[in-house]
């Protein structure tokens, strides 16, 4: 079997008397979508913040491409290829579309080579901003403030900025919130195609998009994996009826 990309082992984090993530094991191989899924208040963010590295887990390891990464901070992980969307906008919010993503590719060409120039006077960042914005779907949107695109569109801009970072996985916390029908039909299409990229750890909440694209599913509960398996086993499976799907499976 491949090497995983991320290897997450044994993770907790208490706060105070509450362990929120409880020794949690997964790893994420090169190609797949891993979903993650579970209860409100299960430890999914506490999870994605630990590997992202806002917060310090109180023991177990985190492996990016086989580097010790749990020590390090949100910037080398970064750096490192790990690639995060946020629940919480990141975007420049009065910045066009464009100059939030050639912010981006201007960011990894940093990482590449070593250097900066003014954004918007480097016609070589508008070429390759546009293209992952036309992946997107958002090129027509393109010279328009972040401010003024609608909730979906940011958050496709997020990804947008994401890619541009070339990333060796992704971690995307529910990229489906708010995004209406439509737009999670467009999602999940581009996500299925983005996995060729990287693998995604995908925390959802949207049952259809997990049980559609997903590889795997882990169901994370009480701060603990109590299942991982493709999406039929989880179905199936009576402990993860029990403890959420319930009638949703
Ligand atoms: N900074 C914090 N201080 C104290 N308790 C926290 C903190 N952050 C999270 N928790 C608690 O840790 C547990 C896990 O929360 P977390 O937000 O990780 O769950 P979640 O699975 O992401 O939930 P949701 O699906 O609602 O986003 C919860 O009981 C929550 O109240």
């Amino acid at each position: 079997m491949a090497e995983p990309v991320l290897q997450i082992n044994e993770l907790v984090k208490n706060f105070g008397a509450l362990r929120a993530t409880d020794g949690v094991t997964l790893d994420l191989r090169p190609g797949e979508i891993h979903a993650l899924i579970g209860p409100n208040g299960a430890g999914k963010s506490t999870l994605i913040h630990q590997i992202c590295g806002t917060l310090r887990q109180d023991s177990g390891t985190i492996r990016l491409a086989g580097v010790d990464i749990g020590a390090l901070s949100t910037a080398d992980r970064a750096r490192r290829g790990l690639g995060r969307t946020f629940q919480v906008s990141s975007l420049v919010s009065e910045f066009s579309a464009l100059r939030n993503v050639m912010l981006a590719v201007q960011a990894k060409q940093a990482t590449s080579f070593g250097f900066f120039r003014p954004v918007m006077r480097d016609v070589s960042l508008i070429e390759p901003a546009m293209a992952i914005l036309e992946r997107l779907g958002l090129a027509h949107r393109a010279r328009l403030p972040a401010a003024e695109l609608s909730h979906g569109e940011r958050r496709q801009l997020e990804i947008a900025i994401t890619l541009a970072l070339q990333p060796k996985a992704f971690l995307l916390d529910e990229p489906m919130a708010g995004m209406g029908l439509e737009g999670s039909k467009a999602l999940t299409l581009f996500l299925d195609g983005l996995r060729q990229e990287a693998p995604i750890l995908l925390v959802e909440h949207d049952m259809d998009a997990v049980f559609t694209l997903a590889d795997r599913v882990s169901v994370l509960v009480y701060g603990r994996i109590i299942a991982t398996g493709t999406a039929g086993e989880i179905r199936r499976d009576p402990a993860v009826r029990t403890a959420y799907l319930g009638d949703r499976a």
